[in-house]
C-alpha cells in the first residue's frame, strides 16, 4: 500500500501540511496536529522531522518501516490524560527545536541526533498515568520487575526497544552493529534522565559546566568527552520534557489541565485503596495555580534559567515566556481563582 504523504491517512491534508511546514517553530500546536491527522500525532511529528532532518537517507530507513514503527509506538502509548502521545509527540517536536540552537550548530553527530530525536519520541510509551511512587507502593509488576528503580523510565525503554525486534518495524537494521551499540547507549542515558529523581544531579552538573563552558570563536559549544555530550543531551531531554511552562499561554493552560486529571484519577485510585492521597493528587483541593507557581518556581525556571546560560542567546525568548506565564498564574493566585460555577 503507497504510503501517504504526511505519513498518516486524512482529510486534512492541505492543512496539516501547512501546519507541519512551522515544525521547526517553539509552541507549535500539537493538539491541533493531533486532530488534523487522525489522532496521529507522534507519527506526523515525527514522520516530518525523520524527513526534515534527512535521517531516511542517511540511515538508508525505508518509509513504510517509519512508519510501521512509529504507528505501533504511538498505539503503545496509552490513553491517560497526560502521559499519552500527544505528549510523546510535543517533547519530540521540543527536543526537535532545542537541537537546533545556533550554540550548538555542528556539535551533535547525526548519529547522536537520531538518537535524540529517538529516546524523546519513545520516552514515555505505555505510561500508565500513575507515578513511580504509586507503583511502588501498590507492590505493582512494574515495580517488582524493576527493583523500584527508575521503574517507569525503563518501562519506556524496554517497550521502545522491543517493538524494534519485528523486522517490519525495524528502522535501524541498516545501521552497523557499532551505531546499533552507541544509539542504544545513548537512548538510555537519555530517558532514565527523564526520571525526576534525577533532576537535582542532572541540574547541578549542567551549572557546573555553563561556569566551565569553553566555546569557538563563533560561539559554539564545545564538548569533547562522551560524557560532556550526553550530559547536555539529557538536560535537553529534561528541558523538552519540562516546556509546557515555557509553550504559549493558551497551550500550557492545557497541558495542565491533562496533568492535573491524571494526577486527581491517581488520587481517587489513591483513596480507593485507602492509601495517603499523593501531594497535588486531591481533587478537592484543588489549588492548581498555586502548584504551577511552584512547579515553575522551584523546578522549572532554575532548569531552563541554566539552559539558557548555556546556549546563550538562542533560549532567551523562551525564559521570557515562562517568566511571563508564572506571572501569569502568580496573579491569580492574589485574586480570587477560578471557582467552579464563576
Ligand atoms: C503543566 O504541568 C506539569 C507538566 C509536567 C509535569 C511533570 C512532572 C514530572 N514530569 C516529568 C515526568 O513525567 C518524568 N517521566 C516520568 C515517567 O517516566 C518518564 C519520565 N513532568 C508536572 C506538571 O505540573 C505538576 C502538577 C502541579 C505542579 C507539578
Ligand atoms: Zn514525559
Amino acid at each position: 500500500t503507497p504510503i501517504p504523504e504526511l505519513g498518516v491517512d486524512t482529510p486534512h491534508t492541505e492543512e496539516l501540511r501547512s501546519l507541519l511546514e512551522r515544525v521547526n517553530d517553539w509552541g507549535l500546536d500539537t493538539f491541533r496536529i493531533e486532530d488534523l491527522s487522525g489522532q496521529r500525532p507522534l507519527t506526523a511529528i515525527t514522520y516530518k522531522i525523520f524527513q526534515e532532518r534527512q535521517l531516511l537517507n542517511t540511515y538508508a530507513i525505508e518509509p513504510h518501516t517509519l512508519i510501521s514503527y512509529l504507528l505501533t509506538l504511538e498505539d503503545h502509548y496509552q490513553q491517560v490524560p497526560y502521559h499519552n502521545k500527544a505528549h510523546g509527540a510535543d517533547v519530540c517536536q521540543s527536543m526537535h527545536v532545542l537541537l537546533n540552537a545556533s550554540a550548538l550548530d555542528g556539535v551533535f553527530t547525526e548519529l547522536e541526533v537520531m538518537s535524540a530525536i529517538f529516546a524523546s519520541a519513545v520516552h514515555d510509551v505505555d505510561h500508565p498515568g500513575v507515578t513511580n511512587q504509586f507503583l511502588i507502593n501498590t507492590k505493582s509488576d512494574l515495580a517488582i520487575m524493576y527493583n523500584d528503580e527508575s521503574v517507569l523510565e525503563n518501562h519506556h525503554l524496554a517497550v521502545a526497544f522491543k517493538l524494534l525486534q519485528a523486522n517490519e518495524r525495524n528502522i535501524f537494521a541498516h545501521l552497523t552493529a557499532k551505531q546499533i551499540k552507541t544509539l542504544r547507549k545513548m537512548v538510555i542515558d537519555m530517558v532514565l534522565a527523564t526520571d525526576m529523581s534525577k533532576h537535582m544531579q542532572l541540574l547541578a552538573d549542567l551549572k557546573t559546566m555553563v561556569e566551565s563552558k569553553k566555546v569557538t570563536g563563533n560561539n559554539i559549544i564545545m564538548l569533547e568527552s562522551y560524557d560532556d555530550r550526553i550530559q547536555v543531551l539529557q538536560n535537553m531531554i529534561h528541558c523538552a520534557d519540562l516546556s509546557n511552562p515555557t509553550k504559549p499561554l493558551d497551550i500550557y493552560i492545557k497541558w495542565t489541565d491533562r496533568i492535573m486529571e491524571e494526577f486527581w484519577r491517581q488520587g481517587d485510585k489513591e483513596r480507593d485503596l485507602g492509601l495517603e492521597v499523593s501531594p497535588m493528587c486531591d481533587r478537592r483541593v484543588a489549588s492548581v495555580e498555586k502548584h504551577q507557581v511552584g512547579f515553575i518556581e522551584f523546578i522549572v525556571h532554575p532548569l531552563w534559567e541554566t539552559w539558557a546560560d548555556l546556549v546563550y542567546p538562542d533560549a532567551s525568548a523562551i525564559l521570557e515566556t515562562l517568566e511571563q506565564n508564572r506571572d501569569w498564574y502568580q496573579a491569580r493566585l492574589s485574586s480570587p481563582s477560578s471557582t467552579p460555577g464563576t
